[in-house]
């Protein structure tokens, strides 16, 4: 029998995404999404707050063919806690096609770190969504970053809109380059143009060392699939305002959904909506993702 069961309310990933009408450019990369286990071979974490189902690298491999992006960037997910080994084992298993963003407590060695970038790991996560973390003091974040300034990392991170107010002053103090995920998840019911998406816009615009992800409509979204319509102008915003400090990725698995499962091909057919040009597209998919986790590629 098998070691974890999902959680009952737990939606598993979309069995068999559809072919996207939007032809990727050659060297898109998938810039955010996970690997979960499998359990059995790289235990979910005993502090976990929840246990998704399995979904291991061959089955991402899958998906990255079957879109038709050319290389991943694998995002540690907190059921895994600071244990990296289900992502450092994708790395290593990618050819050089996968790189990592891998969660660290203060207590990591040089040797660890040492060997999380020899597999290819970029950057590390702090994560400030109260559902799926217990909180970290920002001085022990702080210290982190400055131990992996001098690799050439990055800080990934993941807050909702309604905390920056709280953050801003912590994420600006940052010694790195740093990726907000999903767009600092807005809530998208209020005007692209208000206060709460205009601090994030002001976050961006005054540090020009943060990046953002324009991900996740099936995650903001109130209108849903299939269009997302209400995520098109804030991701558009970005990219438009932004063009060289924006990703894009699936998020696949897509942990913790609870209204519907995407189908990834129509989650591609979302990025022509957010970045309408074909200099926009190239930039987001495949030269701003070149710049951060294949520097050595930049001329
Ligand atoms: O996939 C994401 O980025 C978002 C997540 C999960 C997550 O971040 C994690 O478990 O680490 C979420 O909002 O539940």
């Amino acid at each position: 029998m098998a070691a974890f069961t999902m959680d009952a309310t737990w939606l598993p990933f979309h069995p068999a995404p559809s072919k996207p009408a939007f032809v990727l450019p050659p060297g898109a990369v998938d810039a955010h999404c996970h690997v979960f286990g499998p359990g059995d071979e790289f235990p979910y974490a005993p502090g976990r707050k929840y246990t998704p189902c399995d979904a291991g690298k061959d089955q991402l491999w899958a998906l990255r063919d079957r879109l038709g992006f050319s290389r991943n960037v694998i995002v540690q997910a907190t059921c895994h806690g600071a244990d990296n080994r289900a992502v450092v084992d994708a790395l290593r298993a990618s050819g050089g096609r996968a790189k990592g963003i891998a969660t660290v407590r203060r207590s990591v060695t040089d040797a660890d770190l040492a060997e999380l970038n020899t597999a290819g790991v970029k950057g590390v996560r702090f994560n400030f969504v109260k559902r799926l973390v217990d909180t970290t003091p920002p001085d022990e974040l702080l210290e982190i970053a400055h131990r992996i300034a001098p690799l050439g990392w990055h800080v990934v991170i993941y807050f909702e809109a309604a905390d920056l107010p709280e953050l801003y002053e912590f994420i600006t103090r940052l010694p790195t380059t740093v990726v907000v995920d999903h767009m600092g998840r807005p809530d998208v019911s209020k005007p692209v143009a208000g206060p709460e998406f205009g601090l994030f816009v002001q976050l961006m615009r005054d540090n020009p060392h943060i990046w953002s992800k324009v991900t996740c409509p099936e995650r903001l979204s109130h209108l849903g699939p299939p269009d997302y319509t209400d995520v098109v102008p804030f991701a558009r915003h970005l990219v438009e305002t932004f063009p060289d400090r924006v990703l894009w990725g699936t998020d696949w698995p897509h942990p913790n959904l609870k209204t519907h499962m995407p189908d990834d091909g129509a989650l591609v057919d979302f990025i022509p909506k957010i970045a309408p040009t074909a200099a926009l597209q190239q930039k987001l998919l495949v030269v701003n993702p070149q710049r951060l986790y294949w520097p050595e590629e930049v001329a």
